[in-house]
């Protein structure tokens, strides 16, 4: 990334989602059964998830104080009597996560960190209200005009319990589109040949500027990357789809799959690491489908990073009626019409399979 657009707003993002990471991988460890809430959506959300958000929101806050933040999570649940435990936990994870040292431009000027970001041992100590009330920085409600980031603190909070993949993303839009993005994968293999090597990577993007990978365990070492330019043939592509059968239609998808002639077996994983892998030039293809009778509306937060990624892997992204997702409509992507992302050249193929799978599912 020669240019500088965008540049302070990689420093931010990236202290911000990794501070956050280092937290989620604490709770991790600690896991207590008792800290994880089930939402009205009947979805989980944890410790982890709400101190995250605190902390990203924390550092935007001081960053970027006029940018509002489209965020998952809101403090509603964390203010009854039953949740003080959690409460306090919450406020010592956010404000360990905050104070920890300052990283130095010894590691490189584009992830140097200030301490006017209210960061770094000196930090001030944020109360449990003041990080309520920071959670609640993410309510703002999107739409069409401005600057505003979108936060995921814990994607694949479902992974994350189990030890699968999760990610931390935070993506900026400006008049609908996402113009940045970062996007942190603790438990993904670094190298996509060396699924058994080191975990935990950071990938990050700015339009029109390419997308770029670093280590968790060394933020200094930046690759750029790019998915493969030659279409790989059929035979050698997987399609990467959610773990989670209520997420994704996987009889669908099978549809899909015997109409484009693929036959390897799909790439199941949590959360949208799917992209991150699909940017490297992994599987080929990221398929979602809304389940039969679902009437689910798809989140911003869920996909600003990953969309940007593909695009600046080279790849394209769209709705399964070929249209392109829209970001400025509210918190979410409006009416559910699935999603693929994929290889340029795979797409009129896609869209194809798409269509006959879709008459075959009417007969069905
Ligand atoms: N019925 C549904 N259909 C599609 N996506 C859903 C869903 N219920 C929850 N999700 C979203 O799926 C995300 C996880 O993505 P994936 O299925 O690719 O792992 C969840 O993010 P969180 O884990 O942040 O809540 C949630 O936003
Ligand atoms: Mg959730
Ligand atoms: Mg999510
Ligand atoms: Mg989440």
């Amino acid at each position: 990334m020669a240019s500088l657009a965008f540049s302070l707003e990689k420093r931010v993002a990236i202290s911000a989602v990794t501070r956050a990471c280092s937290l989620t991988s604490i709770v991790f460890q600690n896991l207590v059964k008792n800290e994880t809430l089930t939402k009205g959506d009947k979805s989980p959300v944890t410790v982890a998830d709400f101190s995250a958000q605190a902390v990203v929101n924390a550092i935007l806050a001081k960053a970027f104080p006029d940018d509002p933040i489209v965020g998952e999570e809101d403090s509603a649940d964390l203010r009854t009597p039953s949740t003080d435990g959690l409460r306090k936990h919450l406020t010592s994870l956010a404000n360990d996560a905050l104070h920890l040292p300052l990283r130095s431009a010894a590691l490189g000027d584009d992830v140097a960190e200030d301490a006017s970001w209210g960061i770094g041992p000196d930090s001030p100590v944020r109360s449990t209200d003041e990080l309520l009330t920071l959670i609640d920085r993410g309510t703002y409600e999107g739409g069409p005009r401005g600057r505003m980031w979108t936060l995921d603190p814990i994607d694949g909070t479902k992974g994350f319990l189990r030890g699968g993949q999760y990610a931390v993303g935070l993506a900026l839009i400006v008049d609908s589109v996402v113009q940045f993005g970062v996007m942190a994968c603790p438990n993904l293999p670094v190298s996509s040949t060396d699924p058994d090597g080191e975990k935990g990577c950071i990938l990050v993007a700015a339009r029109g500027q390419g997308l770029e990978q670093r280590p968790l365990s060394n933020l200094g070492l930046s690759k750029a990357l790019r998915q493969p330019q030659t279409l790989p043939p059929l035979s050698s592509i997987a399609l990467l789809e959610s773990l989670e059968a209520a997420h994704s239609s996987h009889s669908f998808s099978g549809l899909f799959s015997k109409h484009m002639g693929i036959t390897a077996p799909p790439l199941r994983m949590d959360s949208m690491a799917k992209y991150a892998c699909l940017a490297r030039g992994e599987g080929g293809l990221y398929f979602r489908m809304p389940t039969k009778g679902s009437d689910y509306k798809e989140k911003i937060w869920d996909h600003a990073a990953g969309v940007l990624f593909v695009e600046e892997a080279g790849g394209v992204v769209s709705n399964l009626r070929g249209e392109p997702l829209n970001f400025g409509l509210g918190r979410t992507l409006g009416d559910n019409h699935g999603i693929v992302a994929c290889f340029k050249d795979l797409y009129p193929q896609v869209m194809e399979a798409v269509k006959k799978a879709k008459e075959e599912a009417k007969d069905e």
